[in-house]
């Protein structure tokens, strides 16, 4: 806050910093990459950039209602890993093509099932389950160690898989005709890819949550909304999209430092004390507040002009 008061105090006296600041301020136009699919390419995912610095990231397996198979598991970890690192992305809508957002995982891909069939010796085949619930976990894990935020944008089902996956993602907006099911224990197991470590601190309701799990009930929009999982309901797909990429812009014209700098510091404090959180923050503020985009922001507010940032 200091420096912020220093940079506005010194700024609103010495004039000679203007001529600096406004380059800096406006930024150079560049043209936005429209076609992104031959970095990103893939069988199970589509991957679009249909604004500036806006990456949708979109499952593609409408005929299969987007269940997730082993190509998927492994797909979804190489996406997000690749869009953290990509300058061109600050802010991602994950959403599902066809009539569903997904299916949850592929219950007649034998590959999934396969470690589990297996004729070892019962603890090597442990170990190797095991194996393979950490790599699925992380599938979704990516999502948060991301640092550009998710935006999920469910319509119609979201089972299983589906809940740990949008358990871990930033802002969850959804369509009218959604429901939600947390399906595992209709097929014998603990949901173990995130939903009883995400979902509760999302929700808050510990009775409602248990009771989701145990019973494996669906539930709609509507009740989504009330427990506080979902954000926004849309009436259609359409119109959810749209509000999706348009909070989606907003996110990625502010200084990506501060926001990606906010997504590392509230994911670190969810699973900390406060004390520990804002130790956290002041300990990565030290670095940041260095930050040009600091002073772009501020003179920006101060001249009543729309920043631009350098690419992070
Ligand atoms: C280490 C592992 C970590 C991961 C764990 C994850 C666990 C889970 O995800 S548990 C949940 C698993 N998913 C399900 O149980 C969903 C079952 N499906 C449904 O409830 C319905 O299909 C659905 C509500 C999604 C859609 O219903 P609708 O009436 O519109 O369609 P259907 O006629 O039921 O299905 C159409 C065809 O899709 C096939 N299908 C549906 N779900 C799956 C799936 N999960 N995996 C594979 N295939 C699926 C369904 O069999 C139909 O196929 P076909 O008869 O050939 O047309």
């Amino acid at each position: 806050m200091k420096i912020i008061t220093q940079l506005m105090k010194s700024s609103s006296r010495g004039v000679f910093l203007k001529p600096v600041l406004k380059p800096l301020l406006l930024g150079s136009a560049r043209s936005m990459s429209a076609d992104v699919t031959s970095k990103y390419n893939f069988e199970t995912l589509k991957v679009t950039q249909p604004k500036e610095f806006v990456t949708q990231v979109e499952m593609n397996r409408p005929k299969k209602l987007n269940a997730m198979n082993k190509a998927f598991w492994s797909e979804m970890r190489t996406c997000f890993q690749q869009l953290n690192s990509d300058s061109d992305c600050r802010v991602i809508v994950l959403s599902g093509a066809g009539k569903v957002f997904t299916a949850g995982l592929d219950l007649t891909d034998l590959d999934t099932v396969a470690v589990m069939q297996s004729d070892l010796d019962p603890s090597r085949k442990a170990f190797m389950i095991r194996g393979t619930i950490a790599d699925y976990q992380e599938t979704f894990t990516v999502i948060e160690k991301c640092t550009k935020p998710v935006i999920a944008a469910i319509h119609n089902a979201c089972i299983g898989g589906g809940i740990d996956m949008t358990s871990a993602c930033d802002i969850r907006y959804a369509t009218q005709d959604s429901f939600f099911q947390i399906k595992e224990v209709d097929i014998g197991l603990a949901a173990d890819v995130g939903t009883l470590q995400r979902f509760p601190k999302i929700v808050g309701n510990d009775s409602l949550v248990r009771e989701l799990i145990y019973t494996a009930r669906r539930f709609h929009s509507d009740e989504a909304k009330e427990m506080g999982f979902v954000s926004r309901i849309f009436p259609d797909k359409e119109s959810m999209l749209t509000g999706a990429m348009d909070i989606a812009e907003i996110i990625a014209s502010k200084s990506p430092v501060a926001v990606q700098g906010s997504k590392v510091s509230l994911v670190f404090s969810r699973d900390h004390s406060v004390r520990e959180g804002l130790e956290h923050v002041a300990v990565w503020n030290q670095g940041m507040l260095q930050s040009e985009d600091v002073m772009k922001a501020v003179m920006a507010g101060m001249e009543k002009k729309t920043p631009k940032f350098s690419k992070l």
